[in-house]
């Protein structure tokens, strides 16, 4: 499916997607994916996991600020969306940090997640390469990042979506590239964490790849658009969420190559 198609598929369904994600992340995860066009709700008990997950469209599970009770539900999340084939994105917030998170990690990507989302200092570390991610911050490129995004596709049969000034996807097989955006975008905390959210959204509308890459766009365009008349990080991100709900259909595809 094109990423119009994607677009004008998830404002017509409007489809459930359940947020696992970090404290920084919680409100402007939610306000993004509302603004694009979905419905958000973040669930953390794993006593709720067996009803919520199992009614979503997605589950997006994020380890930002993770602890042992978030990794039981999130684990508990993944295994429930897998037996009921609903996608899942998985964003490794700097999964490279300690021993636990590496291995937090590890154990959430031998639950087969759909899509992995992470800028290219998570996705280098994930392939087992030293990167340069200092915390949640990237300090690789992208091109850096992507012989790691096809290796990790091919072993784990995920969609691999690397953020940075322009993006990259692949399958294994096919391949994006996604530019547009804003120097402001990685200047506002947890942007990257509100974008697995919304991958979530257009998973339950599409095909892993095709998602991926409509959400992707989606940010880029409004990115670029919100930074013609953002003043800085702050107005920006104010500009942002109107810009994501001012976006159209059609304007997705110049983005995309
Ligand atoms: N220098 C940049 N120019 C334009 N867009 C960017 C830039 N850096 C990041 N982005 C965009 O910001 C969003 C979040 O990406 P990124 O900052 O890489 O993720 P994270 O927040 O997980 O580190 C993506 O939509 C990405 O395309
Ligand atoms: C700053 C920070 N610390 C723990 S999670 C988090 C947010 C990271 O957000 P993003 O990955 O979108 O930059
Ligand atoms: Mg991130």
């Amino acid at each position: 499916m094109t990423p119009q198609e994607m677009l004008t598929k998830l404002r017509a369904q409007n489809p459930l997607v359940h947020c696992m994600t970090n404290y920084v992340a919680m409100n402007i995860a939610a306000n993004v994916v509302l603004a694009a066009g979905a419905s958000p709700a973040m669930v953390h008990a794993e006593e709720e996991i067996a009803e919520f997950t199992a009614i979503c469209g997605a589950l997006t599970v994020n380890i930002g600020t993770l602890s042992s009770p978030w990794l039981a539900s999130m684990s508990a999340a993944a295994r429930v969306a897998a037996d009921n084939d609903i996608p899942w994105v998985l964003d490794p917030v700097a999964h490279f940090i300690s021993g636990y998170r590496r291995k937090a990690a590890q154990n959430l990507l031998a639950l087969r997640p759909t899509i992995i989302r992470a800028n290219a200092s998570e996705i280098i570390a994930l392939s087992g390469q030293v990167g340069a991610g200092k915390g949640a911050d990237s300090g690789d490129s992208v091109e850096a990042a992507q012989a790691a995004a096809r290796a990790l596709a091919d072993q784990f049969g995920a969609v691999i979506s690397v953020t940075g000034p322009v993006d990259f996807v692949t399958d294994g097989t096919q391949q994006a590239r996604i530019s547009g955006g804003s120097i402001w975008m990685p200047q506002v905390t947890a942007l990257g964490c509100a974008q697995t959210a919304l991958m979530g959204g257009y998973a339950a509308v599409g095909p892993a790849f095709d998602a991926a890459v409509a959400c992707l766009a989606h940010f880029k365009v409004a990115g670029s658009a919100a930074a013609h008349t953002a003043k800085g990080p702050g107005s920006f991100q104010v500009q942002f969420l109107d810009a994501l709900a001012a976006t159209q259909p059609r304007d997705l595809a110049q983005a995309v190559a």
